[in-house]
């Protein structure tokens, strides 16, 4: 197989319109991009899977929220404030970047750069000559060898690129002389940016608003109504699919950062004192490729290939169930399970909420991109929520066994504490109400230790004097019969446009002919379509099959596209495998004789000849994935018709 090639595959996708920058005839807007006939026929097949996959399978709750978010919301979950990356500007130009991509892309080049010259070294070649302009600039683009203890940093800055604070940014761009790698300019300092676009609801432009970031907050939201749906009964997730938006600084890698994009999103709420998963069982076998922190402290990038349970680094097997069941479904889409790997975030790059964080990251020509986020957010935002809106999203859970235990309480006696302090009363009585258990049992003492009488502050700050008469602290005894918590949630969080572009990058290739011609091979359940319908010239003789034949496929629900132009039966194939149409039915005058058609398979070439009900029916069992066609294969003579391919 020859080597990849991003412009070839580009080429393809832009000539057979998967996708095209949006807007384009006014020049088109970064990171902004519209979907043609096959790239939206191919989300929808995601998208019909992961439905299948998840909600179904785990008979998830799934809602559609509104996009257009209150300010408010959004302010208290903590995206306002936090929601940010970290920008440079070019001092000279005004270009901006953001600062930890460029960091990565610069001493990735650098790294390359040290390889290629050691490799030189190694072989006895010249090494090349670094070209004095470029260098000037900041470019240095050119085979040039690095000390071993800056090598061994930059790896080591790498491997924790997500990691880094805007001063920490800051400090490795000036200590690596990191510039504008096009102009060679000096760069600004990391100034933080929000990466959430603000709009005004309404027509007085008081209700501020955004975009929402990420589905999840809408679901948080309707926690009560789901938890009623599913007749109080934990756990259980809800999940949501639908566009969100980010204000991305600097969208440079087509579709894997782009500023609207499709997520689905789950949020799996579970009870913080027991987060084992009732169905741990079915995927406790699968190994997956983990990438744990400490590895990564090390500055290694090698995975570990292991069952969730042997590598003992995930923190419940909640988390863990999920990782294994986002590794099916990826691979079920056609992802290469070799170039799929879970890395654990950092401690400092974990997001303000989460507790532990595992990103599935595919690779792709543009590197290790986390396609989904897999976070335990704790119990962060229905806390978060519940405080600001004083709706209690809680779980009452009735026990068996009813709680008893003691607890230090304070009572208030009214008839003397009123009158005594009159004025002064309600800040007081806010001081004392505010103690603690710990604080109410000091007082307790202070007041046998002052004979009966202490003075405590009030809550504006006075001090004044108290006496046993005022109130009394005791332990009590209490019986509880329902426990109250607040769930944890399990976040697993999918890019629909990321998968979709790693998906297509992993299933090119192309034939080793003259013409190179380009294949995607996709499995036939996500190809955008099953089946090309194709007549071997446009004779009249072939209409009414045809139009026979396309009406039983479109009844068994096979996604078609019939191709009677006048190119060659090859050129139809080949533009077909482009669009990664795994099946093609041919009609030819044989068919019209004898009621017989070829099924031609994608990635082999090969075809089979049989009458019109066996092909349909062997068809439908392809599509569907009940057969493979090795094994049809092996049920049916095939062949390969030279002239036609
Ligand atoms: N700008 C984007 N373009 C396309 N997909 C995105 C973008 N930002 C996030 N996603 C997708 O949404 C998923 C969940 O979002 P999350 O907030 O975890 O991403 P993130 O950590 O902000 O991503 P990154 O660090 O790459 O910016 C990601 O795994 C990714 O697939």
């Amino acid at each position: 197989m020859t080597a990849f090639n991003r412009t070839a595959l580009e080429e393809v996708l832009k000539k057979r319109f998967f996708y095209a920058p949006s807007f384009q005839a006014y020049g088109g807007v970064a990171g902004l991009y519209d979907y043609g006939p096959p790239g939206c026929a191919l989300q929808a097949n995601i998208i019909d899977l992961w439905r299948k996959h998840f909600v179904l399978e785990e008979e998830m709750l799934e809602m559609d929220g509104s996009i257009m978010t209150p300010a408010e919301v959004l302010k208290t979950s903590g995206h306002v404030d936090k929601f940010t990356d970290w920008m440079v500007k070019d001092l000279k130009i005004g270009e901006i970047f953001r600062a930890d991509h460029l960091v990565e892309a610069v001493l990735e080049t650098r790294l390359d750069g040290d390889k290629q010259a050691r490799k030189a070294e190694a072989e006895g070649s010249v090494q090349p000559e670094k070209n004095k302009k470029e260098k000037k600039k900041g470019k240095i683009q050119t085979a040039v060898k690095l000390e071993d203890s800056v090598k061994a940093d930059y790896e080591e800055i790498l491997a924790k690129i997500d990691n880094y604070s805007g001063i920490e940014l800051g400090a490795i761009i000036r200590k690596h002389g990191i510039k504008n790698p096009e102009t060679g300019n000096d760069l600004s300092d990391p100034v933080e940016f929000n990466l959430m676009f603000e709009s005004n609801i309404g027509p007085t432009g008081h209700l501020k608003g955004y975009l929402r970031p990420e589905t999840a907050q809408g679901q948080f939201l309707n926690f009560k109504r789901f938890l009623e749906f599913n007749n109080d009964k934990m756990p259980f997730a809800s999940a949501s699919i639908g566009r969100s938006f980010r204000n991305e600084i600097s969208p440079r890698s087509g579709l894997l950062r782009v500023r609207e994009f499709v997520m689905a999103e789950i949020e799996h709420y579970v009870d913080p004192n027991n987060k084992d998963h009732p169905r741990f069982n079915e995927i406790k076998d699968l190994k997956l490729r983990f990438l744990p922190r400490v590895i990564q402290d090390e500055g290694k990038t090698e995975p570990i290939e292991i069952t969730v349970d042997e590598a003992k680094i995930v923190d419940n097997q909640t988390l863990g169930y999920f990782l294994a069941r986002i590794q099916l479904f990826l691979t079920k889409l056609g992802i290469k399970s070799d170039r799929l790997r879970f890395r654990q975030h950092m401690l400092n790059e974990m997001a303000h909420y989460a507790c532990d964080c595992w990103d599935a990251e595919i690779q792709s020509s543009y590197g290790w991109i986390e396609c989904v986020g897999c976070a335990d957010r704790s119990a962060y935002d229905l806390t978060v929520h519940s405080n600001r809106t004083k709706e209690k999203l809680i779980v009452r859970e009735s026990l068996a066994e009813p709680i008893v235990y003691e607890k230090t309480v304070l009572e208030i006696n009214k008839k003397v504490f009123g009158p005594k302090l009159r004025q002064h009363a309600k800040s007081v009585e806010e001081y004392l109400t505010s103690l603690n258990e710990e604080q109410l049992e000091a007082l307790k003492k202070s007041l046998q230790d002052g004979n009966g009488g202490t003075k405590v502050p009030g809550k504006d700050g006075n001090q004044y004097e108290i006496t046993n008469e005022y109130l009394s602290i005791n332990r009590q005894t209490f019986t509880e019969h329902v426990r109250e918590y607040t769930p944890n949630v399990i976040e697993p969080s999918f890019g629909i446009g990321r998968i979709l572009y790693s998906l297509i990058e992993h299933v090119y290739w192309t034939r080793e002919d003259d013409e190179q011609r380009a294949v995607l091979s996709f499995p036939p359940r996500v190809a955008p379509f099953k089946c090309l319908l194709v007549p071997l010239s446009n004779n009249p003789a072939f209409t009414d099959l045809v139009a026979d034949l396309s009406k039983r496929l479109r009844m068994l629900s096979i996604a078609i596209k019939v191709d009677d132009s006048s190119n060659s039966i090859g050129r139809r194939y080949a533009r077909n495998d482009e669009l990664g149409t795994p099946f093609a039915v041919t009609i030819d005058f044989q068919s019209v004789n004898d009621g017989t058609v070829t099924l031609r398979e994608r990635d082999t070439t090969k075809q089979i000849r049989e009458n019109v009900d066996t092909i349909l029916q062997v068809l439908k069992d392809l599509v569907e994935e009940n057969v493979t066609w090795e094994k049809v294969m092996e049920l049916y003579p095939t062949f390969v018709t030279q002239q036609l391919e």
